[in-house]
């Protein structure tokens, strides 16, 4: 039996590569089990995922060590070359022309999906610090596990949709393209078998992830410009919005005008019936062959569904399957005006590809696998749902407007269809031409559905142990405006620089092994804090150490402090001129191993960068202190608990956040990194920073504060980078604590001084120092008058 015509279509693509249908055949077949028959998937950039399937099984019978003749090889070669070729001729019609400066760049991508962008920079000498930074961060174990549990096939998906963005995103200008901070190179064919993560520059910390890429200040901003950087793909969970975040408000996306059939009342005007069918025909042709021509949106979205194509006055308008639920009984249609019958419809990929950019550009958070083809379909899904919900009081049918740049003007339509309404029996559909709102479901149910923590692991399987969640004293269920991150983020113009090239000898232990606490002799990681680790061989912070920490906080004018010329705090207060400096703690620093040292993670000067392992549990505080956080483990003093985690902010950043902040809120108490000011000399704004927790943060923004005598205290450490600028805040237990207690650390907070940013709260920390004397006063006074 002949096979039928998209078989065919792909089998002689692949047979203009090289590849026999003997060969092809059965790949195909095996991906179209695996993808349900979901043609399109597999005919995305030009069969990238089948082209896989087949260069991955060439390579395996390659290192299974089967024989392969010397023609096979040849061939092999040959289809590689030509695919080569292909993937830059399909990148290079997107948008550049032959010539076009990016052209070299779309070379390297191409050859990067065929896993010799590796080899090839290990080859090339131009760029020694992209190909150091290369080798910098291998995947995280949680990455690594994912890459080994996920199913060779499925993993493919994932590659072809990175394919297509690096490919796409090669179009942009090399500029563009040399303001992201780190993109990956996914396994490939014939690769090692473990991720590797390109770091670009400007030279992120592996504890640390970068929300918006495009302010980071590098010293090298213009060497980074080299045509020479992968798409960014971040390590981070799907987008997320900061709570003042203009996209938030929808503030681009346009509500329309629309009715609970398929155009709005504007589309309605310019679609004239009677024209509709002596036109089509024509220009259904004509459009047809352009769309074959750019592999466009009508090609490409088709999914094997027709495309409705009418035209009024000259100007040509197509109507395009874009997704659709499982059952197609929702989907999301996208609508080409585009005043001339003359322009082509924008391609499908390069669509994507922009609207996913500008997504990446806008909320900082997008996983690496993001799609926006994904999201539709998920959309779709959803509103599929939901409409199936019987206690949802639906009014109207919903309509999202999209005003885009992409050829004309476009409406993506979410289309319940009426039949289905009918079959359902939902009747209650909004009158026409009623304004879209977004449909309102009932609070309760919404919350039901998707509870913003998880009370059972308020991480989301982020940490190595669960950290549960519970309140038995009031109704508030779970904390606000608040997302779980495991490691610093940079928001967004804060400087963190770290490379191996700034790691001296005098910094590392590259001739380590094992664990460094064993050997006779200190390594030079034990310089920073006097030639003897901080750390006991039981991974606890030794106690002189710690007392001295403790002292630091209870007695802060006993010991050392700096005051700047020019004190970056002082400058955000505009209006008047910059104060003086009120001064700047010297803290003592831990100094952990790291990347660059030869000693194994199992090393005892390998602390902080583990995680968390202790047993913790956030509750709600019967003090009336909030959310707090306790030890469900008897914990010896000297244990690390946690590092404080937050945003990376400047500190002109903070003061603008805190300015803006509407006082409402619980305040977390965000934390100065000034802990070695002075060293460094006059920093720049971009490097005084601060932790900010209160949106994304990790346990530690449940501690609640306690005068004096707290029973945590927080010790600054450096991991990768000797710049005193940035470092981790750690906690440590100041005591020994008991199963269930509190944990508590001093915010240092001057009750008394109301010129601060950031209005104390009123203290209820039970400490019999504690520094609220407004309260403690009032306390003394009752006791005098019982
Ligand atoms: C870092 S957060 C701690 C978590 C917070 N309790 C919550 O529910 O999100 C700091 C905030 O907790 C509250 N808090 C912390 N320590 C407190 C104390 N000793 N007395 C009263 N409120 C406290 C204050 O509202 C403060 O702004």
């Amino acid at each position: 039996m002949a096979p039928p015509p998209r078989a065919r279509s792909a089998l002689q693509a692949m047979k203009n590569l090289g590849f026999s249908s003997k060969v092809a055949a059965p790949l195909l077949k095996k991906l179209l089990e695996v993808y349900d028959n979901n043609w399109q998937l597999i005919e995305d950039n030009g069969y990238q995922v089948l082209i896989d399937s087949i260069l991955e099984e060439q390579e395996l019978k390659a290192t299974a060590g089967k024989k392969q003749d010397a023609v096979a090889d040849e061939d092999a070669e040959v289809s590689r070359k030509r695919l080569r070729q292909q993937s830059e001729n399909t990148a290079s019609s997107l948008m550049l022309g032959p010539d076009s400066p990016s052209s070299k760049k779309l070379r390297v991508e191409a050859d990067c999906s065929l896993g010799a962008l590796l080899r090839q920079r290990r080859a090339e000498p131009v760029l020694p610090q992209v190909e150091d930074m290369g080798r910098l961060v291998l995947a995280s174990p949680q990455e690594e596990r994912d890459e080994h549990d996920t199913p060779l096939i499925s993993r493919r998906e994932t590659r072809a949709s990175a394919h297509a963005r690096r490919a796409s995103f090669a179009q942009e200008n090399v500029e563009s393209i040399s303001l992201l901070t780190y993109g990956r190179c996914e396994k490939t064919i014939g690769e090692a078998s473990s991720s590797v993560i390109m770091l670009k520059e400007p030279k992120i910390e592996p504890g640390t992830e970068v929300l918006d890429n495009s302010n980071v200040h590098s010293p090298s901003t213009s060497k980074s410009k080299q045509a020479d950087s992968d798409p960014p793909e971040f390590e981070v969970p799907i987008a997320m919005i900061l709570p003042d975040h203009p996209l938030a408000a929808g503030n681009e996306v346009h509500q329309c005008q629309h009715s609970q059939g398929e155009t709005s009342p504007r589309d309605m005007s310019s679609l004239q019936e009677n024209d509709v069918e002596s036109l089509a025909a024509q220009t259904e042709a004509k459009n047809a062959d352009k769309a074959k021509r750019n592999g466009s949106l009508s090609d490409n979205a088709s999914n094997g569904k027709a495309s409705e194509l009418v035209t009024s006055q000259g100007a040509s308008s197509t109507t395009v399957d874009i997704a659709s639920s499982d059952t197609g009984a929702v989907k999301l249609q996208f609508s080409f005006n585009s005043g001339s019958p003359d322009l082509p419809l924008p391609s499908i990929d390069a669509f994507f590809k922009m609207v996913e950019d500008r997504c990446l550009k806008s909320y900082k958070f997008l996983p690496s696998d993001f799609s926006l083809l994904k999201v539709m379909k998920e959309m779709c899904q959803v509103a599929s749902d939901l409409t199936v919900e019987p206690s949802y009081d639906r009014q109207e049918t919903p309509t999202l407007s999209v005003n885009d740049s992409v050829g004309g003007s476009t409406r993506q339509t979410v289309d319940r269809h009426k039949e289905d309404r009918q079959e359902k029996g939902k009747e209650n559909v909004a009158p026409e031409h009623s304004n879209l709102k977004v449909v309102q479901y009932p609070q309760t149910a919404l919350g039901d559905l998707r509870p913003p923590h998880d009370p059972t692991d308020i991480t989301r399987g982020e940490e190595r142990i669960p950290i549960s969640l519970v309140n038995e004293v009031s109704n508030e269920r779970y904390p606000s405006h608040f997302y779980y991150i495991p490691r610093n983020l940079i928001y967004q113009n804060a400087y963190v620089n770290f490379s191996l090239a700034r790691i001296g000898d005098e910094d590392c232990c590259s001739d380590c092994y094992g664990d460094c606490l064993a050997a006779t002799i200190p390594c030079p990681c034990a310089r920073e804090t006097g030639g003897e680790y901080a750390y006991t061989c039981k991974g606890l912070v030794k106690e002189s150490f710690l007392d001295e920490c403790i002292s630091m906080n209870c007695n802060p004018h006993k010991h050392q402090h700096v005051y700047c010329q020019d004190c970056p705090l002082e400058r955000p207060k505009s209006g008047d001129a910059p104060g003086k400096c009120k001064g700047h703690l010297v803290r003592k620093f831990i100094k952990e191993c790291w990347s660059k040292c030869g000693c194994s993670m199992q090393c005892k000067n390998r602390i902080i960068q583990r995680g968390i392992t202790c047993n913790l549990q956030v509750f709600f505080t019967p003090e009336g202190k909030g959310w707090g956080l306790r030890t469900l483990d008897e914990l010896p003093k000297g244990t690390f608990v946690c590092e404080y985690v937050g945003e990376v902010l400047t500190n002109i950043e903070l003061y603008n956040r805190t300015i803006q902040s509407t006082g409402n809120a619980r305040h977390t108490y965000p934390v100065l990194l000034d802990a070695d000011w002075g060293s460094e000399g006059v920093l720049k704004d971009e490097e005084a920073l601060c932790l900010d927790a209160t949106f994304y943060g990790n346990v530690a923004r449940f501690v609640n504060h306690r005068c004096v005598d707290a029973n945590m205290v927080e010790i600054p450490v450096e991991v990768e980078t000797p710049d005193r600028h940035y470092y981790h805040l750690a906690f440590f237990t100041a005591r020994k604590i008991e199963k269930n207690e509190e944990l508590t650390w001093d915010y240092g907070i001057d009750f008394s001084d109301v010129s601060h940013p950031v209005k104390a709260f009123k203290c209820r920390c039970g400490s019999k120092f504690c520094r609220d004397m407004k309260r403690s006063r009032a306390r003394s006074k009752a006791l005098v008058l019982r």
